[in-house]
Protein backbone atom coordinates (compact mmCIF):
# COMPACT_ATOMS: atom_id res chain seq x y z
CA UNK A 1 0.00 0.00 0.00
CA UNK A 2 1.16 3.57 -0.71
CA UNK A 3 1.00 6.03 1.98
CA UNK A 4 -0.42 9.81 0.42
CA UNK A 5 0.66 12.26 3.13
CA UNK A 6 -0.81 15.86 3.12
CA UNK A 7 1.11 18.42 5.09
CA UNK A 8 -1.41 21.10 6.86
CA UNK A 9 -4.22 20.99 4.09
CA UNK A 10 -6.11 23.95 3.70
CA UNK A 11 -9.15 23.40 1.19
CA UNK A 12 -11.67 20.78 2.01
CA UNK A 13 -12.65 20.00 -1.96
CA UNK A 14 -8.98 18.81 -2.13
CA UNK A 15 -9.18 16.32 0.44
CA UNK A 16 -12.51 15.41 -0.43
CA UNK A 17 -11.22 14.76 -3.79
CA UNK A 18 -8.29 13.20 -2.57
CA UNK A 19 -10.41 10.54 -0.10
CA UNK A 20 -12.45 9.58 -3.45
CA UNK A 21 -8.75 8.93 -5.19
CA UNK A 22 -7.92 6.82 -1.93
CA UNK A 23 -11.02 4.80 -2.47
CA UNK A 24 -10.27 4.11 -5.64
CA UNK A 25 -6.96 3.15 -5.73
CA UNK A 26 -6.26 1.76 -2.21
CA UNK A 27 -3.97 4.11 -0.94
CA UNK A 28 -4.05 5.41 2.81
CA UNK A 29 -4.75 9.07 2.93
CA UNK A 30 -3.05 10.54 5.97
CA UNK A 31 -3.80 14.20 7.05
CA UNK A 32 -1.87 16.49 9.14
CA UNK A 33 -3.03 19.16 11.40
CA UNK A 34 -3.45 22.41 11.41
CA UNK A 35 -6.36 21.21 8.90
CA UNK A 36 -7.69 24.49 6.72
CA UNK A 37 -11.36 22.68 7.85
CA UNK A 38 -12.87 20.30 9.54
CA UNK A 39 -13.05 16.99 8.26
CA UNK A 40 -16.99 16.44 8.46
CA UNK A 41 -17.15 19.85 5.94
CA UNK A 42 -19.77 19.42 3.87
CA UNK A 43 -17.69 20.87 0.90
CA UNK A 44 -14.84 17.95 1.75
CA UNK A 45 -18.34 15.15 2.22
CA UNK A 46 -19.09 16.46 -1.52
CA UNK A 47 -16.05 16.15 -3.24
CA UNK A 48 -15.29 12.63 -2.04
CA UNK A 49 -18.95 11.81 -2.71
CA UNK A 50 -20.11 8.24 -0.68
CA UNK A 51 -16.45 6.88 -0.99
CA UNK A 52 -15.68 8.17 2.86
CA UNK A 53 -16.08 4.84 4.22
CA UNK A 54 -14.51 2.98 1.69
CA UNK A 55 -11.13 4.87 2.23
CA UNK A 56 -8.40 4.69 4.99
CA UNK A 57 -8.20 8.37 6.24
CA UNK A 58 -6.13 8.81 9.15
CA UNK A 59 -5.52 12.54 10.94
CA UNK A 60 -2.04 12.73 12.95
CA UNK A 61 -1.22 15.94 14.85
CA UNK A 62 1.80 16.71 13.47
CA UNK A 63 4.52 15.13 11.08
CA UNK A 64 6.22 12.80 13.70
CA UNK A 65 3.62 11.30 14.99
CA UNK A 66 2.19 10.21 11.21
CA UNK A 67 5.89 8.67 10.90
CA UNK A 68 5.80 6.67 14.41
CA UNK A 69 2.60 5.54 13.16
CA UNK A 70 3.25 4.25 9.49
CA UNK A 71 6.94 4.11 9.44
CA UNK A 72 8.14 4.63 6.17
CA UNK A 73 11.65 3.35 4.61
CA UNK A 74 11.25 5.84 2.07
CA UNK A 75 9.17 9.81 1.96
CA UNK A 76 9.07 10.95 -1.64
CA UNK A 77 8.26 14.67 -1.37
CA UNK A 78 6.29 16.29 -4.47
CA UNK A 79 7.45 19.87 -5.12
CA UNK A 80 7.90 22.08 -8.25
CA UNK A 81 11.41 23.09 -6.69
CA UNK A 82 13.24 19.92 -8.05
CA UNK A 83 14.53 18.71 -11.43
CA UNK A 84 13.88 14.88 -10.79
CA UNK A 85 10.79 13.78 -12.87
CA UNK A 86 8.46 12.15 -10.85
CA UNK A 87 7.99 8.86 -13.38
CA UNK A 88 12.09 8.06 -12.84
CA UNK A 89 11.43 6.95 -9.69
CA UNK A 90 10.85 3.01 -8.81
CA UNK A 91 8.09 3.49 -6.20
CA UNK A 92 7.70 0.80 -3.57
CA UNK A 93 4.58 -0.17 -1.32
CA UNK A 94 4.96 1.12 1.77
CA UNK A 95 6.60 4.48 0.34
CA UNK A 96 4.90 7.93 1.28
CA UNK A 97 3.82 10.18 -1.10
CA UNK A 98 4.23 13.82 0.38
CA UNK A 99 2.22 16.88 -0.92
CA UNK A 100 2.52 20.67 0.45
CA UNK A 101 -0.43 23.31 1.26
CA UNK A 102 -2.03 24.52 -1.67
CA UNK A 103 -1.04 28.30 -0.94
CA UNK A 104 2.75 27.87 0.51
CA UNK A 105 4.09 24.27 -0.77
CA UNK A 106 6.10 22.38 1.57
CA UNK A 107 8.35 23.68 3.98
CA UNK A 108 12.42 24.08 3.42
CA UNK A 109 12.93 21.86 6.85
CA UNK A 110 10.25 19.08 5.51
CA UNK A 111 11.50 19.14 2.20
CA UNK A 112 15.01 19.04 3.24
CA UNK A 113 13.91 15.81 6.03
CA UNK A 114 12.74 13.58 2.85
CA UNK A 115 14.81 10.58 0.96
CA UNK A 116 13.52 12.35 -2.46
CA UNK A 117 12.17 15.45 -4.05
CA UNK A 118 10.34 14.79 -7.54
CA UNK A 119 8.10 17.14 -9.36
CA UNK A 120 5.48 16.92 -11.81
CA UNK A 121 6.36 18.44 -15.27
CA UNK A 122 4.33 21.47 -16.00
CA UNK A 123 4.75 24.40 -19.05
CA UNK A 124 7.38 26.62 -18.36
CA UNK A 125 5.63 29.60 -16.41
CA UNK A 126 3.32 27.32 -14.83
CA UNK A 127 4.16 27.46 -11.15
CA UNK A 128 2.37 24.52 -9.77
CA UNK A 129 -0.65 21.94 -10.15
CA UNK A 130 -3.37 21.15 -8.10
CA UNK A 131 -2.89 19.46 -5.13
CA UNK A 132 -5.76 16.72 -5.34
CA UNK A 133 -4.45 16.14 -9.15
CA UNK A 134 -0.85 15.84 -8.10
CA UNK A 135 -1.33 13.38 -5.97
CA UNK A 136 -4.11 11.41 -8.17
CA UNK A 137 -1.00 11.58 -10.89
CA UNK A 138 1.50 10.64 -8.38
CA UNK A 139 -0.49 7.35 -7.19
CA UNK A 140 -1.53 6.09 -10.24
CA UNK A 141 2.25 5.99 -11.64
CA UNK A 142 3.22 4.35 -8.47
CA UNK A 143 0.22 1.90 -8.58
CA UNK A 144 1.23 1.68 -12.49
CA UNK A 145 4.42 0.01 -11.33
CA UNK A 146 3.04 -2.49 -9.39
CA UNK A 147 0.66 -3.58 -12.83
CA UNK A 148 -2.52 -2.21 -10.95
CA UNK A 149 -2.38 -5.04 -7.96
CA UNK A 150 -5.20 -5.70 -5.97
CA UNK A 151 -4.90 -6.03 -2.33
C1 LIG B 1 -0.98 24.03 -5.07
S1 LIG B 1 0.55 23.27 -4.77
C2 LIG B 1 1.43 24.46 -3.78
C3 LIG B 1 1.76 25.69 -4.51
C4 LIG B 1 2.63 26.62 -3.70
N1 LIG B 1 2.23 27.97 -3.99
C5 LIG B 1 4.08 26.41 -4.02
O1 LIG B 1 4.65 27.31 -4.61
O2 LIG B 1 4.66 25.36 -3.71
C6 LIG B 1 0.19 22.06 -3.55
C7 LIG B 1 1.11 20.88 -3.56
O3 LIG B 1 0.90 20.11 -4.75
C8 LIG B 1 2.12 19.50 -5.13
N2 LIG B 1 2.46 19.95 -6.47
C9 LIG B 1 1.82 20.86 -7.22
N3 LIG B 1 2.39 20.98 -8.42
C10 LIG B 1 3.44 20.11 -8.44
C11 LIG B 1 4.42 19.75 -9.41
N4 LIG B 1 4.45 20.30 -10.63
N5 LIG B 1 5.32 18.80 -9.08
C12 LIG B 1 5.30 18.20 -7.86
N6 LIG B 1 4.40 18.51 -6.92
C13 LIG B 1 3.48 19.44 -7.19
C14 LIG B 1 3.16 19.89 -4.11
O4 LIG B 1 3.25 18.91 -3.10
C15 LIG B 1 2.59 21.18 -3.56
O5 LIG B 1 3.10 21.46 -2.28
Amino acid sequence: MFHVVFFHPEIPGNTGNAIRMAAGSGCALHLIEPLGFDVDDAKLRRAGLDYHDRAALHVHPDLESAWRAIRPDRVIAFTARTDLSYERVDYRPGDVLLFGPESVGLPDDVLDAATLRVRIPMLPGIRSLNLANSASIAVYEAWRQQDFAMP
